[in-house]
């Protein structure tokens, strides 16, 4: 709610709803309380409007805008009646002031902010647009441009910024409440008029024009998809036409059509979807509530390639000391060449300059072919190539060299974290890390406990995601973990589509149609079809250990493609052979283009194998693609390698492209509906019945039978987790 006091002319209103002073039903009626009473007292001079526990607010609380209370229309009319009070009312921001937050302080006729406060309206990241008129209120005060972008991006900007922007009307490093009342005392019985942001003109551009509709060809770009950009360009468009109240009622009309949509309800479970994931459980009991990390003051890497290299990076920026090792001096030069390569970007992007991230002393990173080096750091990420013998190699050294307490992950995207612990005589700290592709720019961190990994070990890596600003989502030890064995059945689908008659860009183009950023066949080819071809070979679905008399097509009873395979024997590995399901400028080209070779393969592979191709529509391929991929998520979730259905959307949404305003592959399965899914599935493992990944799992089965639950109910059907541990 908000509590009312007097310093002693200065009426003060704080605002208090832990953690973060959303603004309830309480907290605005609280407030109007506050405000009515400082205007009914004539020793009351002034107000100032603060949140508790140094946090202004961050705004409306997205777990209420799906209920038929929210209260939309009393925040626009508390932020009228803040700006319309007679007294001056000062905001006093400290921590945060995001999104309706953030309003209320537009409102507020004068704002002081702590040095170490940020602002932002964020709400175009939740499918929406700040709809108590701050976006009619923003442009008036620091114009178009720099309003428009704070709205479309949804940015949160420093306190340094917004002072230069004209967002604040002071900075101060001490005490902030004390700031504001002081400006308060100062301020009484100056004239309101020119605070009143409604009262104020937009600010003119020499061509507004000129300048709106290259800024809506920029959103548009940025926006892939996603509705909100647009509608919010379209209410900033609004205040440069009309008056503030017809402003206003567009600004509405807008957010009601944000409001219904499907991409904003997608939009806010993603919010708190990842939330979610950090309350990670394992089916032995561990979990987020009772586990303590360890500190982390120092790590190292082990092989700088193109993973060690990003990890390097990432804890460089992390603030971490690091050791990277390499096996020998040459490699070691080129490593540390590409690490250094990369950190002066990075230092350039981050605008700090290569002096604060410090990469420069060695105190601070140090490469070396020394194991012993080793010996005195809290964690160890080794990451050399997906090869078990070496890794096990590694790990068995690191049990000897390493100090007693050392976290010792692995970076895998597949392998057993078991048998890579059994080579060590610590098995409760070894831990999977699985980072993704480039390292020091992809948000997500697959961690993976094994049989023996101690609650101590997963709070640890927990901790390291947050602080090398990722997110880490706690997973069980199984082949591929959670995302790419969730991907496995989506690129078998999309290569079983090709025997049948397709082609890599129909393919491709129906997925990016959806919202991937890249489709299966662009995105083999990008990370490189060799490394799948020694997964297979290593698995013995290719190659010399595959027996005689083994159908071409078929495997174990199921069936295959050798088509991966066959592009592999011609050395067509992707974009760094310049050649794959695609072809490329040049080896490492970046630009896709359909290849005639790979259409008269196809043809002739068919041709050879009797089959008879047929055109298959988007709907086909989308479904048996995606909807395979669902399916796993649903054998996943029974078998209890995850804790929930955000978790698997957590690790799509950050590590596997998938689109954000769709919410993820499960809450997509439930916006589809699962008895749909079902039907689906059924259909087409009617027509393929020798494809596992197509068969409905039970977990699915038994969620349609029992109704199609909403998604936060799943879990409770499932009776007994069955376990891996
Ligand atoms: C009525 C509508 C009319 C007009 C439009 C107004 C719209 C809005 O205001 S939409 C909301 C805009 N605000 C945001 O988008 C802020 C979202 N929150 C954040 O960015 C971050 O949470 C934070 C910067 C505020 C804090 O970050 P951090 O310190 O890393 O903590 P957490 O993210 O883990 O959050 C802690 C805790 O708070 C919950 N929470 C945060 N913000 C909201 C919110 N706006 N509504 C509801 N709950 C919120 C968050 O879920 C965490 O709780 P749990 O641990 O229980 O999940």
């Amino acid at each position: 709610m908000a509590q009312y006091a007097r310093s002693p002319a200065v009426a003060v209103i704080r605002l208090r709803n832990p953690p973060v002073n959303t603004l309830s039903f309480a907290v605005l009626q609280a407030l109007e309380d506050g405000l009515e009473k400082a205007d009914a007292d004539p020793s009351v001079k002034a107000v100032m409007i603060c949140g508790e526990n140094g946090k202004f607010s961050a705004g409306a609380d997205i777990r209420g805008f799906s209920s038929p209370n929210r209260p939309v229309k009393s925040l626009a009319a508390l932020v009228s009646l803040i700006e319309s009070s007679k007294k001056p009312v000062v905001a006093a921001i400290e921590g945060i002031a995001l999104g309706g937050g953030l309003e209320v302080a537009l409102g507020c006729h004068y704002r002081v902010a702590h040095v170490k406060a940020r602002m932002g309206l964020p709400e175009v990241t939740l499918g929406l647009l700040p709809g108590a008129e701050g976006t009619q209120r923003l442009p008036r005060l620091i114009g178009v441009p720099a309003a428009l972008d704070m709205i479309t991006t949804g940015k949160h900007i420093p306190a340094t910024e917004a002072l230069k922007l004209g967002l604040v009307d002071e900075v101060v490093e001490e005490n902030t409440v004390e700031a504001a009342i002081r400006l308060a005392n100062k301020v009484i019985g100056q004239p309101l008029g020119p605070r009143r942001l409604s009262l104020k003109p937009v600010p003119k551009l020499p061509d507004m024009e000129a300048f709106l509709s290259q800024a809506r060809v920029r959103v548009k770009k940025q926006a892939q998809g996603c509705l909100a950009p647009e509608l919010c360009f379209q209410a900033v468009r609004a205040a440069t036409q009309m008056p503030f109240a017809d402003g206003v009622r567009r600004e509405r009309e807008l957010f009601m059509v944000l409001l219904s949509s499907g991409q904003a309800r997608a939009l806010q479970y993603a919010f708190l979807a990842e939330r979610a994931a950090q309350k990670w459980t394992t089916p032995g009991g561990a979990s987020w509530s009772s586990a303590t990390p360890q500190p982390v003051r120092s790590a190292a890497v082990i092989g700088l390639g193109t993973m060690g290299r990003g990890i390097v990076t990432s804890l460089v920026k992390a603030n971490i000391p690091v050791v990277a090792l390499e096996q020998d001096l040459e490699y070691l030069n080129t490593g540390r060449k590409a690490v250094m390569l990369l950190l002066e970007r990075e230092a350039m992007k981050m605008e700090v300059g290569a002096q604060t991230l410090d990469f420069h002393n060695p105190a601070r990173l140090q490469f070396t072919v020394d194991f012993d080096s080793l010996r005195d750091v809290d964690l160890v990420i080794e990451a050399v190539f997906e090869n078990m013998a070496l890794k096990k190699e590694i790990f068995h050294k690191l049990s000897r060299i390493c100090k007693p307490g050392a976290l010792l992950c692995t970076n895998t995207s597949a392998l057993n974290i078991d048998e890579i612990a059994s080579a060590t005589s610590r098995p409760q700290q070894v831990i999977g890390t699985h980072f993704f592709s480039p390292a020091h720019v992809m948000r997500l961190l697959e961690i993976i406990y094994g049989r023996h990994t101690s609650p101590t070990a997963i709070a640890t890596a927990v901790q390291l995601a947050k602080a090398l600003k990722k997110v880490g989502v706690v997973v069980g030890n199984c082949f591929g973990f959670v995302g790419n064995r969730m991907m496995f059945p989506y690129v078998q689908q999309a290569v079983f589509l090709l025997e049948e008659g397709s082609r890599p860009e129909a393919v491709d183009r129906v997925l990016e149609d959806f919202g991937f950023k890249i489709g299966p066949f662009r995105m083999s080819d990008l990370a490189g079809l060799d490394v799948g071809w020694r997964s297979r070979q290593g698995q013995g679905l290719t190659g010399p250990s595959v027996p005689a008399g083994t159908p071409a097509r078929q495997r174990q009873g199921q069936r295959y493609s050798p088509l991966p395979d066959l592009l592999c024997e011609s050395g067509r590995f992707g974009q760094k052979t310049g050649k794959g399901w695609y072809q490329y400028e040049k080896a490492g080209g970046r630009t896709a283009t359909p290849d005639p070779w790979l259409h008269s393969l196809l043809a002739q592979y068919r041709d050879t194998h009797g089959i008879e191709p047929r055109f298959i529509d988007q709907e086909e391929i989308l479904e048996r693609c995606l909807f395979s991929l669902i399916n796993e998520g649903f054998a996943i979730l029974a078998e209890g390698i995850a804790s929930g259905p955000e978790h698997l959307d957590v690790i799509y949404i950050n590590g596997y492209g998938w689109p954000k305003h769709k919410g993820g592959p499960m809450f997509y399965a439930s916006t589809v509906g699962l008895p749909r899914v079902l039907a689906k599935l059924h259909k087409y493992s009617e027509a393929h019945p020798d494809v596992p990944g197509l068969q409905p799992s039970a977990f699915l089965k038994k969620l349609a039978a029992v109704g199609n639950p909403p998604i936060k109910e799943w879990m409770s059907y499932l009776s007994q987790q069955s376990s891996r541990l």
